[in-house]
């Protein structure tokens, strides 16, 4: 949660969804941000006491009473005794069987079965995985044999200790100071000679105490104070030193590995299948194109681009794209589809544009419909690990892997925003100051089409004065930008036709919020229509990239945009 106490704005992300709350007064203001500042104290609590619980069940469950409970469980010092109980932990909620293991959304598997059964060797990666979850049982069986094993040694004997204490360079400061160590007369930290000394003390002293000195005679144990919690909580777990516990940790091992061998097969094999699908889809396309011939080449529009870079609309109708490519999960996809009606309605608007006077659209332009170059699958790109390896350096100058760049430059993309630029043609054939601003406001929103599926890459930055130049014959603009500044990016374009001018000058600030980037763009685009003097301008939205570092990324655009209308100059 972020507030804005001058604005009277909170920003919440709460994972999926972004909040941006602006409250009507400061009173209102404040009610807010202290009942959502208790309520996140309530469920720090929760979860808090979720986390206890957990922990006491765990002590409930040891069966010997060990030294981990003599200390509160507090730092749970015994990662020993975490997972000596485990075992029996789970074993009270359920003990997992190889078969329950959680499963993915049986939607998922039917089409992953699906998939397989179409692939020329599907036996091989269902026997694999056979072969992995038999592995995994057995795997299962031989932790729990461990866990029995060392169910009977889970507290540290005096013995033990002192042989620990000897033989890890265990530090013996005391983290924090405090005044508890009287009996050594004034506060100061033990020497590691020390604390030996006072472990031998304390073992005597539990013979003293418990065997010779009676009940009634104060043992050593009253003066000597216990070895101290910091102590044990530096106690890394005593290793199993048994044969047989020996002999279990290498089937361990060599089960382990076996698992991660099976997996990695079929990791490569659908890698493989994958590779597959996309040469066919490629080699298909091409093939289309070279039979279909220049005859049904109307307008070289993003229809007929092959390539991963694709019109959001275009996409659905053909159904060329398998979720997969689009890089989206199922949710977001099935939300954004389209029904045949709308279909329909986009052929004929389409049909409609192209009869539009003045829109001049040469048959064939030599235009290239694909891209030269394929995307690299960067699935594997590992951005967690980047963003770590960069902790408390400015984002914006982290250099990222190529891998995660689309062979397209930022200017380039924002000349895609002409993309449906026969909306301004449209506009400025249209009499109706009503309808021309609802054309406008229809190319306004159009630039976002391909941003919805656009999201597994990032354009390059441009480098300062670098400049872009695109001559569209086929929709009669021209459009030149250039990179203004470098930090932070400014692009700057202007296209021109017969029916339209277009500028603007684009710079963003970006706001990281852990799950989600938010792009707020600030600057105005114009537009001029010559034929009756329109100015129109209009501020951009905000996108934001949820799921930024994971493959479920989609991207997410809204917020307040006006378009006005101002008149640059008389038509008479
Ligand atoms: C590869 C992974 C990690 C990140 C992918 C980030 C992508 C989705 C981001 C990086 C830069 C972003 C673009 C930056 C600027 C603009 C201009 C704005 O007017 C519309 C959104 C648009 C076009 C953004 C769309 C999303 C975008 C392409």
């Amino acid at each position: 949660m972020s507030i804005n106490k001058k604005s009277n704005r909170i920003d919440l992300d709460a994972g999926d969804v972004l909040y941006h709350m602006k409250a009507n007064s400061h009173d209102l203001f404040y009610i807010w941000v202290a009942k959502l500042s208790a309520h996140r104290m309530f469920k720090k609590n929760e979860a808090a006491q979720v986390h206890n619980g957990f922990f006491q069940a765990l002590s409930q469950c040891t069966s010997v009473p060990g030294l981990a409970q003599r200390n509160g469980m507090q730092d749970v010092s015994s990662y020993q005794h975490y997972h000596s109980t485990t075992d029996s932990y789970v074993g009270e909620i359920a003990a997992p069987t190889p078969s329950e293991f959680p499963s993915v959304n049986p939607g998922v598997n039917g089409k992953v079965s699906a998939w397989l059964q179409q692939t020329h060797d599907p036996d091989s990666c269902a026997q694999e995985l056979n072969r992995c979850q038999l592995e995994l049982s057995e795997l299962n069986r031989l932790v729990r044999r461990l866990q029995l094993l060392e169910g009977g040694q889970q507290a540290f004997t005096d013995g033990e200790l002192q042989r620990i204490i000897s033989m890890q360079n265990l530090s013996l400061e005391k983290p924090k100071k405090s005044r508890s160590c009287k009996i050594w007369g004034h506060s100061r930290t033990m020497s590691r000679v020390e604390a030996l000394g006072m472990v031998r003390q304390l073992s005597s002293s539990h013979l003293n105490s418990s065997s010779q000195l009676g009940a009634s005679v104060p043992s050593l144990q009253d003066y000597v104070p216990a070895v101290p919690d910091y102590v044990y909580s530096q106690l890394s777990p005593p290793t199993n030193t048994s044969p047989e516990g020996r002999k279990i940790q290498q089937d361990i091992c060599s089960v382990s590995q076996r698992v991660h061998a099976s997996l990695k097969s079929v990791h490569d094999a659908l890698a493989q299948e994958r590779q597959r699908l996309q040469d066919t889809y490629h080699q298909s396309t091409t093939l289309a194109e070279t039979v279909s011939g220049n005859e049904s080449r109307h307008t070289p529009s993003v229809t007929d681009s092959a390539a991963e870079y694709f019109d959001a609309s275009d996409d659905v109708l053909n159904g060329s794209f398998s979720e997969s490519e689009s890089g989206l999960s199922e949710g977001t996809t099935s939300n954004s589809e389209p029904e045949e009606g709308h279909a329909s309605a986009t052929r004929e608007y389409r049909a409609s544009i192209s009869k539009t006077p003045n829109c001049v659209v040469p048959k064939n332009t030599g235009r290239r419909t694909t891209l030269a170059a394929h995307c690299p699958d960067n699935a594997q790109v590992g951005l967690m690990q980047i963003l770590y390896n960069n902790i408390g350096k400015d984002l914006s100058r982290v250099s990222m892997p190529a891998a995660l760049n689309e062979p397209i430059n930022l200017m380039q993309r924002l000349c895609e925003e002409l993309e449906y630029s026969e909306l301004l043609d449209t506009a400025n054939n249209t009499q109706d100051p009503y309808q021309r601003m609802v054309y406008v406001g229809a190319f306004a929103i159009s630039g976002y089409a391909t941003a919805h599926y656009r999201n597994r890459y990032k354009p390059f930055n441009p480098l300062l004065g670098e400049t872009y130049e695109c001559l569209r014959e086929d929709k009669g603009f021209r459009y030149i930008s250039e990179q203004v500044c470098h930090h932070p990016p400014i692009s700057a374009c202007h296209a021109d036709s017969d029916n339209f001018s277009f500028w603007q000058d684009q710079r963003w600030k970006n706001k990281f919020w852990g799950k989600s980037l938010e792009i707020m763009p600030t600057g105005m685009v114009n537009v001029t229509l010559p034929r009756f003097g329109d100015h129109y301008e209009w501020n951009k939205v905000v996108t934001c990239i949820h799921n930024v570092l994971s493959q479920q990324r989609y991207l997410e655009t809204g917020g307040h945009a006006s378009l006005s209308k101002s008149l640059f100059f008389s038509t008479g």
